[in-house]
């Protein structure tokens, strides 16, 4: 029999309560040797989440609502103390994690796919249960008509309004039906109808058995009601817990009662806000920083839900390695002929770059005249393909970290999967524009038409290409967005100063000599010169007075040229290899513990 969506919902077998015991946080100063305070942002607090409940985390900004959601979800996991209690006993984030989804605040998404299809993607990719393809349908369907979006299914993302984008969202986080979903502001840029409508959906789907937490600024009157239980925070301390019915009584209690026609949760943080004078501390005590649960629901309950009963089989990610791959792969297809731009543009800079060279350098490959013209063509092709693969990947996977981050967190797929899916794509791309622009180039400068120096060229070129591709996800796995566009090309500037493209390395320190030969973009262009005037190669034809090099042994000589090609070959090799698997581990390493 078919599962349809509510089918595969969670049952409310029982409750739980998720408790935090003087949990605090704390952040270093990102800014070296100048700053070295620690920040607290959470200080000491304590507090109980339930089963089953819609719990609101409210406060003004820069409270720490976020950083409080951060800790719980495992998002964060340095410097950060206290304990996190399952039913009263110790669990680790890790296992909350397991069970678990986060929307974060400012998620983004791939725009240039449709509802269904990055929906499709998030089922084949996330969802535990084994479902056959009708399965799966029906599933899909009935998340977008609960969460309202069906007729927007093959609507593209970047056409979606800020409230159906806001639905989406979290349309996707519920695919794998995670037990505890946790909502970093999902009402932020609604109006207050789409604002409200959200929470009474996730009020409603609390209902199927979910526990859900999420952020809110301030919440507005009409929507008190739907929460269970609220949490506020102000300057990393707790200061009020319980039900949004109990609080005027803690106002009362507190001797500052609320004027009747006021929205409590405004007041509260009007409070905060130390509009009526510095009350904070007295909020602070009597709920004792978040101890303190009388202010709770009277809601007599058992405490027995297990949620993180693993299966036998259970697995960190329910895709299988290959299965991810394909999937990332398949999706990257689809954004690619979407967005064309990107692919479109790296093959018309390769063709206009044979086009421009072998204009430039016309017929200089078989004259002892222009030999010289020769080894700067080939010098300029092998320096082109090294920055043309370069830049297309460190401009591209900074700016596609924040989706990576999420989806893997949220458990989507490994960060091997997504390196592995990248660099399958991306290969052939890499083939196709580089074996255009050297046929080019190689049939307009006049170059031998031997089969086996032209493959040789490319051979050299291709290599160049994947190393340069490498060295640009080494480089933006270590740095931010911002810091990998400052460094990019200063980062080449050194294998370009110890290349005898700038000056011989026999002018140089015997130390420094050695750096030339280990610099891979030296021994490239050494490899490309020696493919078109290495192996024996005969005499040039002179069509001047006097031609100092016809013979091309003694050019590559002269110009530092002459190399043994296996040495070259094996010296490329290594760094592809090297910089390959530095960057699938510094992309694992990325993805686990930064943020930006
Ligand atoms: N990486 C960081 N470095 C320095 N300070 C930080 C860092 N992350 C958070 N903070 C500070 O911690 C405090 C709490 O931040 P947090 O994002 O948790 O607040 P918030 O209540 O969610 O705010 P908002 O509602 O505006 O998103 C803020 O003062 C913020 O500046």
């Amino acid at each position: 029999m078919n599962k349809n969506y509510e089918d595969t919902c969670l049952n409310s077998d029982g409750s739980f309560k998720l408790a935090f015991k003087d949990l605090k946080y704390c952040i270093k100063s990102k800014v070296p040797f100048i700053n070295k305070e620690t920040k607290t942002i959470l200080k000491s607090i304590s507090g109980e989440f339930r089963g089953n409940e819609l719990t609101a985390i409210i406060g003004l900004s820069g409270s720490g609502k976020s950083s409080l959601l951060d800790c719980l979800s495992g998002f964060r996991q340095n410097n950060i103390s206290g304990t996190i209690t399952y039913n009263d006993n110790i669990i680790s984030t890790r296992s909350i994690k397991e069970v678990s989804s986060y929307f974060m605040q400012e998620q983004m998404l791939h725009i240039y796919l449709t509802v269904k299809e990055l929906m499709n993607f998030a089922v084949n990719v996330k969802c535990r249960q084994k479902l056959n393809k009708e399965e799966k349908k029906l599933k899909i369907e009935g998340i977008l008509q609960k969460l309202n979006i069906s007729d927007q299914r093959d609507t593209f993302i970047q056409d979606l309004s800020g409230g159906e984008r806001k639905r989406f969202q979290i349309a996707i986080e519920l695919v794998d039906d995670p037990k505890i979903l946790f909502l970093d502001e999902p009402t932020t840029n609604l109006d207050i109808v789409a604002s409200t409508q959200c929470i009474q959906f996730l009020k409603d789907i609390t209902k199927e058995g979910r526990t859900i937490i999420f952020t809110i600024h301030q919440p507005c009157a009409s929507m008190l009601h739907l929460f269970d239980h609220i949490y506020a925070l102000n300057n990393g301390n707790c200061i009020y817990q319980g039900s949004s019915e109990n609080l005027l009584t803690f106002f009362e209690e507190i001797g500052l009662p609320c004027p009747s026609t006021y929205n409590p949760t405004d007041f509260l943080m009007e409070i905060a806000n130390n509009d009526y004078g510095d009350h904070s501390h007295l909020l602070i005590e009597k709920i004792q920083n978040g101890s303190n649960l009388n202010y709770r629901k009277e809601n007599e309950q058992n405490f027995t839900a297990d949620i993180f009963k693993r299966p036998s089989d259970f697995k960190e990610f329910s895709a299988s390695y290959f299965h991810q791959v394909y999937y990332l792969m398949y999706r990257l297809f689809l954004t690619s002929i979407r967005n064309k731009s990107l692919i479109l543009m790296r093959l018309i800079v390769h063709i206009f770059f044979g086009f421009a060279t072998g204009t430039v350098y016309q017929f200089v490959g078989n004259n002892a005249s222009m030999i010289r013209d020769n080894y700067n063509f080939l010098l300029i092709v092998i320096t082109a393909v090294l920055y043309t693969s370069y830049h297309s990947h460190y401009v591209t996977f900074p700016l596609e970290f924040p989706i990576v981050k999420r989806e893997h967190f949220n458990g989507w797929y490994s960060s091997n999967a997504y390196y592995s899916s990248l660099m399958i794509f991306d290969a052939p791309i890499v083939l196709v524009c580089v074996t255009i622009c050297i046929t080019i180039s190689y049939l307009m400068t006049d170059q031998p038409l031997e089969i086996n120096r032209y493959l040789i060229l490319l051979g050299f070129c291709l290599i160049t290409s994947y190393v340069a591709q490498a060295l640009a996800i080494v480089l933006t796995s270590l740095l931010n967005v911002q810091f990998s566009l400052l460094f990019g090309t200063y980062f080449l500037m050194p294998f370009f100063v110890f290349s005898t493209f700038a000056v011989f390395s026999r002018d140089t320190h015997p130390i420094l000599q050695n750096i030339f030969e280990l610099n891979f973009y030296n021994m490239a262009v050494k490899g490309a010169v020696n493919s078109v005037l290495g192996f024996n190669r005969t005499k040039l034809p002179c069509d001047e007075i006097y031609c100092h090099f016809t013979d091309p042994k003694k050019f590559l000589k002269y110009y530092e040229c002459e190399a043994d090609m296996m040495y070259i070959f094996y010296l490329l090799l290594t760094y592809f290899v090297i910089c390959q698997t530095a960057a699938f581990f510094l992309i694992g390493y990325r993805l686990k513990y930064k943020h930006t």
